[in-house]
């Protein structure tokens, strides 16, 4: 092989590199990947064909995956095919909240939303009132409400349904993403070889810090920091629950600030973005959180790049350019527009000519020319005047982009055009054992060198199609790295560094994680071992004297409360995948509300249950100012004083669902500080090895309260 290295085979020269059946080539591994997330899209697609087949029109608009009694117009040949406008068929009325986004796939259907042939076009516009989108071919006449009533009289009004078929634009942004790596060079090659495990990382001396932003930090998170700040390709942060993984990240941000460095921050979900924002913005440090406000938790909303841009001089001046164009236009009203009737076939050149010679043309009066001129001079000055708005838009985004310290954004959102062009010196990824590895090199693609995240033993990304996830999308980034560069953390040229001390958890919480996901190896810090609800000073008589003192005392921190002796069944909404359980609903209200009644601050509590419907049902059930509720998903990354857990589970089956996947109950549990409350029905989710074994651990060493 040595010999044929770098010799010709015709006219090709052939190169010889090391593989094993664990290193790839760099076009091998973008190829597997392209196709895996093509897969995943596909999946998409499935899973909404099949919504449409169950769900009726009216369920499917209900959550925003659908619009019903719509109308087309054809809006002419635009970039990227045929544009039609789809709107209400009442004129002037707002479409209903829905979920569709520019690039989205949508389909048209007018009696079968199933038919082969129906149009399926890109979003290119979304407004309060109608969605453009482009086809190609030209959709049949009637998507436009071509064609007459049988009485011969009037258009047809459509009677249109567009539906949500595929929200492309993350898939098109990990494909594009992964076309950059096979002709890769300069950092994102190194990333890419180390990545692939053909090269090794670059050996580097931890960074000497003396200016510490958090001088709380621990030994080992102060390690983390100085050999992530040195580090000249990539370096991973691994550390279980509460151990510091978010906290030490953001000093890494700010380290990296220091020293003048521009710095990138991304994560697979809004949720874990906004928990890094909130982090740096509590330090002080100046964040620009990219993404649509509507999907940025409200605290945070003065952090987004929109609100930012608001408050600059810049944008003032693009809205005043923008309000001068609509005047200009308000002003042709008053005019004859040069169409059909009096164009008569003259460019418009043709129609100034004219004008300047004052002279008519083919049966069109002279003044009428006149008008037609002065209308296009307006139309003109109006365009320049969006052109000028346009481009003051664009310099109040490099503004804002240029000042902030560090730029937030999910790892999606990394891809869109507000970043084409811009390289960071350095990417941190938090929980990046949650991101499927083409969604995290979108952001990398934008880096010199990156930090990743995470824990492997919490939640891992979500991944649709089964086959994908068996060839390899289900293994991230992260624990590639950690597989291919193995060595023990604290060996001088490891690039992993572990977090062991955790801040979060009374030490009765901590117990069982510890024993079953970390091998007894966490251990709790003395803030945190000994801290109960009796410190927030909760007295035992302001609570109620029933079956609710034993579980809410506050001296018990971990309680389970065993629903099997009790009527409480878990069930279905017709058309939802999802689970409900009203009984543990009602159970954990009156919990919430004993809570709150005894003093505690509706702040310092926090109920998650795998399921939404759950969620949505305990949500109503709850005072509107009342505490937060989520997924076990939505909460990753999170950590409240007291957390109510709703299982929701309860049938003869011993069926778990969702809970199946341990690292769920995981991160489920070990999201409280001082008090968990997990409510379940033994008898069934105890036939899963890890629930059996939480059950049986409530009732030695926490607390088990059966009703
Ligand atoms: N060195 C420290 N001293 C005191 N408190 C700390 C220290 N490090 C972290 N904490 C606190 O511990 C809690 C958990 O920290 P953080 O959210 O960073 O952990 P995490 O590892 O990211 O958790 P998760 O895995 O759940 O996302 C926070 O309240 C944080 O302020």
């Amino acid at each position: 092989m040595q010999a044929l290295d770098g010799g010709r085979i015709g006219t090709s020269t052939v190169s010889i590199a090391l593989l094993d059946a664990e290193t790839e080539s760099a076009r091998a591994y973008a190829t597997r990947l392209t196709d895996l997330v093509e897969l995943e899209r596909e999946e998409e697609m499935r899973r909404h064909e099949r919504e449409i087949e169950t769900l009726s029109g009216r369920e499917r608009e209900d959550r925003g995956r659908a619009l019903l009694r719509m109308r087309g117009r054809d809006e002419g040949e635009g970039l990227g095919g045929h544009h039609v406008k789809l709107m209400r068929e009442q004129k002037g009325q707002p479409l209903p909240d829905h979920e569709i986004r520019v690039g989205d796939l949508v389909m048209i259907s007018k009696t079968d939303p199933l038919r082969d042939d129906n149009p399926t076009g890109t979003v290119t516009q979304v407004t309060n009132y109608s969605i453009t989108a482009s086809f190609d071919p030209k959709p049949d006449g009637w998507v436009f409400g071509k064609g007459l009533r049988p009485d011969r009289r009037e258009e047809v009004v459509s009677g249109l349904r567009v539906d949500l078929y595929v929200n492309d634009i993350p898939y098109q942004r990990m494909q594009d993403a992964l076309a950059k790596l096979p002709t890769a060079d300069g950092a994102l090659k190194q990333l890419r070889d180390v990545s692939t495990g053909v090269a090794s990382p670059a050996a580097t001396e931890p960074a000497p810090i003396d200016d510490w932003h958090n001088s709380a930090l621990n030994d080992a998170q102060r390690r983390a920091v100085r050999k992530a700040v040195a580090t000249d390709d990539v370096h991973l942060i691994h550390g279980p629950p509460g151990t510091g993984k978010t906290t030490t990240a953001t000093e890494v941000l700010q380290q990296c600030v220091d020293r003048g460095e521009s710095v990138l921050a991304t994560a697979a979900s809004n949720t874990a973005v906004d928990n890094v924002v909130a982090f740096l913005a509590e330090q002080g440090t100046d964040v620009v959180r990219l993404g649509h406000p509507a999907r940025v938790n409200d605290r945070l909303r003065t952090h987004t790049l929109d609100a930012q841009i608001e408050d600059t001089d810049t944008h003032r001046r693009s809205q005043q350019k923008r309000e001068k164009a609509f005047a200009v236009l308000d002003r042709q009203e008053d005019l004859t527009a040069p169409s059909g009737r009096w164009r008569r076939g003259m460019s418009d050149r043709k129609i100034k000519e004219r004008a300047e010679q004052g002279r008519g043309s083919r049966g069109v009066p002279p003044e009428r020319i006149e008008e037609m001129a002065a209308w296009l001079a307006l139309q003109e000055r109006a365009d320049a005047l969006f052109d000028e708005a346009e481009a003051l838009e664009q310099e109040a985004i490099d503004e804002v982009l240029g000042a902030a310290d560090v730029v937030c954004s999910t790892n999606s959102t990394a891809g869109s055009d507000l970043l084409d062009g811009h390289t960071f010196d350095t990417l941190v990824i938090d929980e990046a054992t949650q991101a499927t590895a083409p969604s995290c090199w979108i952001p990398m693609t934008h880096a010199r060198r990156a930090v990743l995240v995470g824990d492997h033993k919490q939640l891992p990304p979500t991944i649709q199609n089964q086959e994908a996830a068996r060839r390899g999308l289900r293994h991230t980034l992260f624990e590639r790295l950690a597989h291919h560069h193995e060595t023990a953390p604290e060996a001088p040229g490891s690039i992993r560094s572990l977090l062991r001390r955790q801040y979060r958890m009374h030490e009765t919480i901590m117990g069982f994680p510890n024993r079953t996901f970390y091998d007894g190896r966490l251990e709790a810090d003395d803030t945190a071992r000994h801290r109960t609800l009796a410190d927030l000073g909760v007295p035992e008589h302001a609570l109620p004297a029933d079956e609710r003192r034993a579980i809410l005392d506050p001296e018990a921190s971990l309680v389970f409360v065993d629903t099997s002796g009790i009527d409480a069944p878990e069930h279905q909404r017709s058309g939802s995948h999802s689970r409900e359980n009203p009984r543990e609903a009602d159970l954990i209200a009156q919990l919430t509300t004993a809570l709150l009644e005894a003093g505690v601050a509706p702040s310092a509590i926090a109920v998650i249950s795998p399921y939404d419907d759950q969620v949505d049902r305990i949500d109503r059930a709850l005072a509107p100012d009342g505490p937060e509720t989520d997924t076990v998903d939505g909460f990753q990354g999170r950590e409240k004083e007291i957390v109510l857990l709703s299982l929701v589970h309860s049938n003869d089956r011993g069926a778990i669902g969702f809970l199946d996947e341990p690292r769920r109950f995981n991160v489920a549990v070990t999201r409280a500080e001082r008090k968990a409350v997990v409510v379940g029905d033994a008898s069934t989710v105890a036939a899963a090895d890890v629930l059996g074994a939480f059950v049986r651990y409530a009732e030695t060493t926490g607390r088990a309260v059966p009703l």
